[in-house]
């Protein structure tokens, strides 16, 4: 692939899915009628600023060659240790022709929804700033083990979800330099930030869930054939 990217995507599809206690990765679970994997590759395969998509799956993982993907175009990286690994692995991997800007969503959050993305994009485009897909917390936040410690102030909390998006060099300095200094890194965002850099939050639906445990696959195909019926 030679032609000059300007954005490209990572999608991070190398967990084994510890939490769904399944025997087999979840982001080949069924939603409907194709995995969560298929499901996401092609939420981002719709939105025509993104250039190129680069997956990041485990070495061992037999099920990826069997998905219905080849339409797509895709480049396969090698997944790493933890998610942050697998994404510095597809980061390197682009850095003979490097993108200006990449785009890092979970294979395990199917539900996006393009529009979502898009507000991303132009926002960051247009702002020069990296930024994030976040959700306003909604509940009441406690701090604590098997006793509340504290009611959090709510007002300033957001979960952050994703795509997550950021300058290609910055991102992949970012990480490289997190991952080297031992730092627990569970998003792009919180390398960014250690690097005293902006991370801009652009609200985005709620409904744009990960799949983590039973109950949110679940959830997913609820949300999924909701939105299948409106599309
Ligand atoms: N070494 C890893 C670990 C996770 N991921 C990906 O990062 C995303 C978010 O991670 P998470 O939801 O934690 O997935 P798992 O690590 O598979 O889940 P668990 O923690 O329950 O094992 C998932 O799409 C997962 O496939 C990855 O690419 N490489
Ligand atoms: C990147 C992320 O989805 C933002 O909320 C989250 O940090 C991933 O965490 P996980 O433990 O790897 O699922």
């Amino acid at each position: 692939m030679n032609k000059s990217i300007s954005i490209a995507a990572v999608v991070p599809a190398a967990g084994v899915g510890a939490r769904m206690g399944l025997n087999h990765p979840k982001q080949y679970l069924k939603i409907n009628d194709k995995t969560i994997l298929e499901h996401t590759l092609e939420k981002l395969a719709g939105v025509k600023q993104i250039d190129h998509t680069f997956v990041a799956i485990s070495k061992d993982d037999a099920y990826f060659p069997e998905l219905d993907i080849e339409h797509l175009g895709l480049s396969r990286v090698d997944g790493g240790k933890e998610r942050a690994d697998s994404v510095l692995n597809a980061l390197k991997a682009m850095s003979a022709n490097p993108p200006k800007w990449v785009l890092v969503h979970d294979a395990a959050r199917p539900l996006v929804e393009p529009k979502d993305i898009e507000k991303l994009i132009a926002h960051c485009l247009s702002a020069g700033e990296g930024g994030i897909l976040a959700s306003k917390v909604k509940d009441t936040i406690k701090r604590g083990g098997q006793y509340s410690e504290e009611t959090v102030p709510r007002d300033q909390l957001w979960q952050a979800l994703t795509p997550q998006l950021f300058i290609f060099e910055e991102l992949l300095h970012a990480l490289d330099t997190a991952l080297k200094s031992g730092a627990i890194i569970t998003d792009e965002a919180s390398a960014i930030e250690l690097q005293g850099k902006p991370v801009r939050l652009v609200e985005g639906r709620s409904d744009n869930i990960k799949i983590t445990t039973p109950e949110d696959h679940a959830l997913a195909c609820f949300l999924m054939s909701q939105q299948q019926k409106s599309s």
